[in-house]
């Protein structure tokens, strides 16, 4: 069954199409990833979900009902915006309980709904401090826990990763996968961060343009990218990983070539050409370290828009590392 159906939508504000006959279904009780590149069409389409703007054309639906519905949707929809900030001088109870009240929680559940919440973003010793003081991390878990309250069946949460440092991902990434193992909840967030939506969503889909380029369940997508290993070499210096590049030119064993940002070499080929692939680069002197690492969201995203442009990208896992000379 499905929480989300979304049908042949189009929005454009005045020149500018944001959205360009998006259909997409989500799977009720699933963690979902929204990824695209900036500008690709993903807080307009959650803005449709709950109701703050209306499609040009097409349907959605969420949670059993129409986006038009109002306070019911609040109830059911918990819709966490990118920059959502809270006053400094209100405690994170406080905080919590105009929430609560907004999203239509009864006073007879409502403290205990508040607990919940705190515990379950980690945030009850600091329920009665002023949030003036929380961490950029303890901020953004304090704006889920915003949501939580009124116990939706449906989680939106915007670039919830979005500035926080290694411990904020985790102690996020923790909260949000509990909340998919351990409730029927349906989560969909949006992200730049491939590796993060890799760790957390067992479903995707890629944004570009306005247009879903592909979506489904993120293993099959990685196992269905034409990509099977990327092996990624750094050599003694330019020259030298220009001539290891050069090894690699009309090869039959690799797929594809390319450099990244960050300096390395980077080929993909099937995975019993890894050994092949490896010998090849290493024929000289040139090569000074490789990674070999396997097929992960960053080539189903490379696969589907043609480039990385935009997206973060932490280096690959390392796996199979190996460093010559130390
Ligand atoms: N209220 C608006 N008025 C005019 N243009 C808008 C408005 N909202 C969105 N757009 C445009 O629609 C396109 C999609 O924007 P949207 O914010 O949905 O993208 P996004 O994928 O969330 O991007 P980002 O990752 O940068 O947040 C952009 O070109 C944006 O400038």
């Amino acid at each position: 069954m499905n929480e989300i159906n979304i049908e042949n939508v189009t929005k454009t504000y005045g020149d500018v199409t944001s959205l360009d006959g998006v259909s997409l279904t989500i799977p009720s009780g699933s963690t979902f990833g929204l990824l695209g590149t900036n500008g690709a069409g993903k807080t307009t389409l959650f803005r449709l979900l709950v109701g703050h703007e209306h499609p040009d054309t097409g349907t959605l639906e969420v949670a059993g009902r129409s986006p038009d519905e109002g306070a019911s949707i609040r109830q059911r929809v918990g819709y966490l915006p990118e920059n959502a900030g809270f006053p400094a001088s209100f405690t994170g109870r406080e905080v919590l309980s105009f929430h609560a009240d907004m999203r239509g929680v009864s006073s007879a559940v409502k403290d205990d709904r508040i607990a919940d919440a705190l515990e379950t973003v980690g945030l009850s010793e600091a329920a009665d401090r002023r949030v003036g003081g929380y961490s950029n991390g303890m901020n953004r878990r304090l704006g889920l826990a915003t949501v939580l309250v009124a116990e939706p069946r449906v989680l939106l949460l915007d670039e919830p990763f979005s500035g926080l440092d290694p411990m904020g991902v985790d102690a996020l990434n923790g909260v949000i996968a509990r909340l998919s193992t351990e409730t029927s909840m349906t989560i969909v967030l949006t992200s730049h961060t491939l590796v993060e939506a890799g760790r957390v969503c067992d479903r995707i889909a890629i944004l570009d343009d306005g247009c879903v380029r592909v979506s489904g369940a993120a293993d099959d997508l990685r196992r269905a990218t034409g990509y099977t290993v990327t092996v990624r070499f750094r050599a003694v210096d330019e020259d030298a990983l220009s001539r290891v590049a050069d090894r690699f030119v009309e090869s039959p064993n690799v797929r594809a070539v390319d450099r990244t940002d960050d300096g390395w070499l980077r080929v993909r080929c099937a995975r019993d050409e890894v050994l092949d692939v490896i010998t090849a680069a290493h024929d000289g002197t040139d090569v000074d370290g490789f990674e070999v690492h396997e097929p992960d969201l960053y080539d189903v995203f490379h696969d589907a828009v043609g480039s990385d442009a935009g997206m973060e990208t932490a280096p690959p896992p390392a796996a199979g590392r190996q460093e010559r000379g130390g």
